[in-house]
């Protein structure tokens, strides 16, 4: 029901425009909101009385006026200036809790998106360039979210404000001012059309150069085994020149946008003035309000290029959201079936007719059907190429077939959701992730209803105890980044743990234990003892000793099934291609048995 409203969510945001998002986002806090706008018209009232309390100042010692009013005109003055610093840091406050509070929702919506995708997504999008996405230009939204209302609202308010009082003090007066404002910003848009695409191609560069340090930094130990250094950093360089080239381009752009706002208002308050002197000759108005005058025309500049920068601001933000919505509307291509849940109790698995490419017209797997009966272990060997980790990726539901059926129970992947299949298979893969927090979330893959004695009860069966006990903080011990700190087989010892924690109907061994030395490969053969019992298994290996515990053994070539049967009968089958490969080793190319 919640994933139902969540995703309901995700699709309306994939359709917003930038003002339905900002409602999108904002309105939840229409709290905040409020106080913001109160302090906001605070603010704005405060900035226009200053200069009126200056301007009675200057007329009242002008005119002689007594020195106590002058005295509590000057106090007036000061707690002015006081109150409205005071609305300044509330403002700011305010509008940063906003900014955060809505981002963070958005941020979590994209992110829970992404999770989402499957892997022909994250082929085609680096994860420097995701966290990019998800965290360069939301924080960029955020920005301009926080910014947009103290600055647009705030200043369109002043504006607003000193244009009345301007032509309340002398229509003349107050009418070539909004004539001047309006035509600044007409000019203001102009200039600032030209830079969007700019914008945008920075913060694309931008994402790029992530996506490259962040794809060498996860090759570091490969790039410097291959003399592979000087290769990344002209990759680097050639990065961070384009980067240069849209930054520098960009800069140009807008410090020339700042010059030609800057003469056009300096510009405007010498008119203002030249109006004001002239209105004091003719004694329609007095020396103190040539002061007003000539205050408020030098503070329209503030409010009027403030616009210039939110400009430049909603373009950033645009493309940022551009590039979000663009994500948030990449579908996956995995849709969940009706099935909420796969039957209960041990599974069979069964190919048929299974045909597949990577989209690269280039089939990968070719009419493939075999079947694993329930808690039986099939064995799959072939090439390097072959197709045999693909056959988990199908599995697993990472991709669909092109034609044919992947069946779990007898029942269609198609038909089950994507999480009622991933919840009753565990995959152990040549690649082990382990995250940067505590053993014990390691362990558990963060499922805190896994108590303390079942993760020693597994942590046991591994042989591991002793190794626990080395550890300063036991469970509590943070696992360094990038698997720092563990050796190899330790790593892959722990893969093994979250395997029996999670406690799965079918097992997939892809090359489990290709990284461990015969100390640690006993070990782990103890506890596969213990671990398939009940179990369906498959188990890619590429050498014979791991088939040892298979019934069925299926030989792949080039996504072919070149021979399937029980592995019993195929090794007193002379002739077969399994009995052949036990003779000559699996070094041997299939084709060629
Ligand atoms: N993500 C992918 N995108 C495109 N092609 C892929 C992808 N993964 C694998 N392939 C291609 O599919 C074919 C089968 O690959 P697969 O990894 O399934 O073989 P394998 O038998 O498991 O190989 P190995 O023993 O080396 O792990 C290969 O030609 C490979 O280049």
């Amino acid at each position: 029901m919640i994933r139902k409203k969540e995703e309901s969510g995700l699709e309306k945001l994939q359709s917003y425009g930038t003002v339905q998002l900002l409602r999108y986002m904002l309105l939840p806090y229409w709290g905040l909101l409020l106080s913001l706008l109160v302090l906001l018209l605070s603010g704005m009232a405060l900035d226009l009385a200053n200069p009126f309390v200056l301007g009675l100042f200057i007329d009242t010692a002008k005119s002689g006026g007594s020195l106590q009013f002058l005295w509590v005109l000057a106090g007036a003055f000061f707690g002015v200036v006081i109150l409205r610093q005071a609305v300044l840091v509330c403002e700011t406050g305010i509008a940063s809790s906003l900014q955060m509070s809505t981002t963070n929702t958005l941020r979590t919506s994209v992110l829970r998106h992404c999770l989402r995708l499957d892997f022909s997504f994250y082929q085609t999008h680096l994860p420097g360039e995701l966290i990019e996405r998800i965290d360069g230009d939301i924080s960029t939204m955020g920005n301009f979210l926080s910014r947009f209302i103290i600055s647009i609202v705030g200043n369109c308010l002043l504006v607003l404000g000193m244009l009345i009082s301007l032509i309340l003090i002398d229509w003349r007066l107050g009418c070539f001012l909004v004539v001047f404002s309006v035509s600044a910003l007409f000019l203001l848009k102009h200039l600032q059309q030209r830079m969007g695409p700019v914008w945008e191609m920075q913060r694309q560069a931008s994402a790029d150069l992530y996506g490259f340090l962040e794809e060498r930094f996860s090759g570091t130990e490969d790039i410097r085994a291959s003399n592979a250094v000087a290769y990344m950093l002209r990759g680097h360089i050639e990065q961070t020149r384009k980067m240069w080239r849209v930054a520098s381009q960009a800069g140009f752009l807008s410090t020339s946008l700042f010059q030609a706002m800057h003469w056009i208002f300096t510009l405007g308050t010498i008119i203002a003035l030249a109006l004001g002197i002239w209105l004091f000759q003719s004694g329609a108005i007095t020396i103190g309000t040539i002061y007003i005058i000539v205050r408020y025309s030098t503070m329209l500049q503030g409010p009027l290029m403030g616009f210039t920068f939110q400009a430049q601001d909603f373009q950033q933000a645009n493309a940022s959201l551009r590039r979000v919505r663009q994500m948030l509307g990449t579908a996956g291509s995995i849709v969940d079936g009706p099935r909420q849940a796969l039957p209960e109790g041990t599974l069979s698995l069964a190919f048929e007719q299974v045909n597949f490419s990577y989209g690269l017209d280039m089939p990968v797997l070719k009419d493939l059907s075999f079947q694993v009966k329930p808690g039986t272990i099939l064995g799959i060997v072939g090439r390097t190429g072959s197709g045999k980790t693909t056959i988990t990726r199908l599995l697993e539901r990472f991709y669909d077939p092109d034609s044919g059926a992947v069946l779990i129970g007898g029942v269609n992947l198609r038909d089950v959701s994507v999480q009622a299949v991933r919840s009753r298979i565990a995959m152990i893969t040549q690649e082990v992730t382990l995250f940067h927090a505590t053993l014990r979330e390691n362990l558990t893959v963060f499922d805190t209803t896994i108590s303390d004695e079942r993760i020693h009860q597994a942590i046991a069966l591994l042989g591991l105890e002793q190794w626990l006990e080395t550890l300063p903080q036991g469970l509590d011990t943070a696992i360094e980044p990038g698997n720092m700190g563990l050796s190899a087989g330790e790593s892959q010892l722990l893969t093994f743990a979250r395997v029996f924690l999670k406690d799965p109907d079918i097992i997939v061994l892809d090359e489990a234990s290709s990284r461990l030395d015969p100390t640690t490969e006993r070990r782990i053969e103890q506890a596969l003892d213990h671990l398939l019992v009940g179990r369906t298994v498959v188990i890619i290996a590429h050498r014979l000793s791991t088939l040892e515990r298979a019934d069925s053994i299926l030989v792949l070539e080039d996504g072919v099934c070149q021979e399937y049967g029980l592995r019993e009968e195929l090794i007193v089958t002379p002739n077969s291609r399994f009995a052949q490969l036990l003779k000559t080793g699996l070094d041997e190319p299939v084709e060629a048995l």
